[in-house]
């Protein structure tokens, strides 16, 4: 057997065309949708997320602005520097790339940033909305994901899902989702006993723990659609938490690294910042 591709990178080239016309129409309205990266450090890989961000956001026509500050920042100029673009009208999505360095504080810079503005839907505000499903900036992983799943035509009602990670970025949102979609969730973590015994259940499978190739194809139920969230590198090569080539023979559906998740992510940051644009008083 082998897994159909569940092609996030194919999926993302769809949506952002429809998003194209969304954003003309919106400044041809009199809004351009605009949204600002804070970037703090020189991070390598943070640096080649942000410049793909940028990308993207040229490429349908949203207005992006880069804030690049020094690795040794205080917290307290950061703070000033989100206040600032809280009250910028031209600022519809305000995102602070993660990590952050060890002096600043993240959960301090995550409820500073005003929750309309929240675009990566990390405010507690925001989690709460998204916990009791009431309309808000949705995570741009798990929604992503859950934008994925609908494409395939994937039933997540009463579907045993089996998330392996806690995250507050991935593995907790997801879960929660998913939940709201009428999935049966069952969260695994690193300490997790027999994790095998859970994984080998999930009519779902979504990965995201930070070890290279760690799901294998016996840890995996016959015909599971399985979701690798994972962004390893191994010698310079991008490379999920999955086993591609042993998991393929026994998933129906699976996502490849890269050309999964990760484009989706961005797309959904887009579709936040659109929406938010939209919401605009
Ligand atoms: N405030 C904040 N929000 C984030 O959303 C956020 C963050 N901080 N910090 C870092 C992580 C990571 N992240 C990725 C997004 C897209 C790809 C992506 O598009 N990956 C491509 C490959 C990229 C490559 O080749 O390096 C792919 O999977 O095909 C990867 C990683 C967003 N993050």
């Amino acid at each position: 057997m082998s897994a159909a591709l569940l092609n996030g990178k194919e999926l993302a080239a769809k949506k952002r065309e429809a998003m194209k016309k969304e954003v003309s129409a919106l400044i041809e309205g009199g809004t351009t949708p605009g949204l600002a990266v804070i970037l703090v450090g020189d991070n390598q890989a943070s640096q080649t997320y942000v410049r793909s961000k940028q990308k993207s956001c040229e490429q349908i026509g949203i207005h992006s602005v880069l804030i690049k500050l020094p690795e040794e920042t205080t917290e307290a100029t950061l703070l000033t520097e989100i206040d600032r673009l809280n009250e910028d009208p031209t600022i519809d999505g305000i995102l602070v790339q993660l990590p952050l360095p060890p002096q600043i504080q993240e959960r301090a810079v995550i409820e500073k940033i005003t929750p309309s503005k929240d675009v990566d839907g990390f405010h507690p505000i925001n989690i709460g909305k998204m916990m009791t499903k009431d309309k808000t900036f949705l995570p741009c992983t798990p929604y992503g994901i859950v934008e994925m799943l609908k494409e395939a035509d994937i039933t997540i009602g009463g579907k045993h899902v089996v998330v392996i990670g806690r995250s507050n970025i991935v593995g907790k949102p997801v879960g929660q989702l998913l939940l709201n979609e009428d999935a049966t969730v069952t969260y695994c973590h690193s300490r997790t006993n027999d994790l095998a015994t859970f994984t080998k259940q999930a009519d779902i499978l979504i990965v995201a723990i930070g070890k290279a190739k760690f799901i294998k194809a016996s840890d995996v139920k016959e015909g599971a659609v399985v979701i690798d969230v994972g962004m390893n590198r191994e010698d310079g090569k991008l490379c999920g938490d999955v086993d591609f080539e042993e998991v393929k023979e026994v998933a129906s559906h699976l996502t490849p690294v890269p050309g999964g998740v990760g484009p989706m992510t961005i797309t959904m940051l887009l579709e936040n910042t659109i929406q938010s644009a939209k919401d605009r008083t």
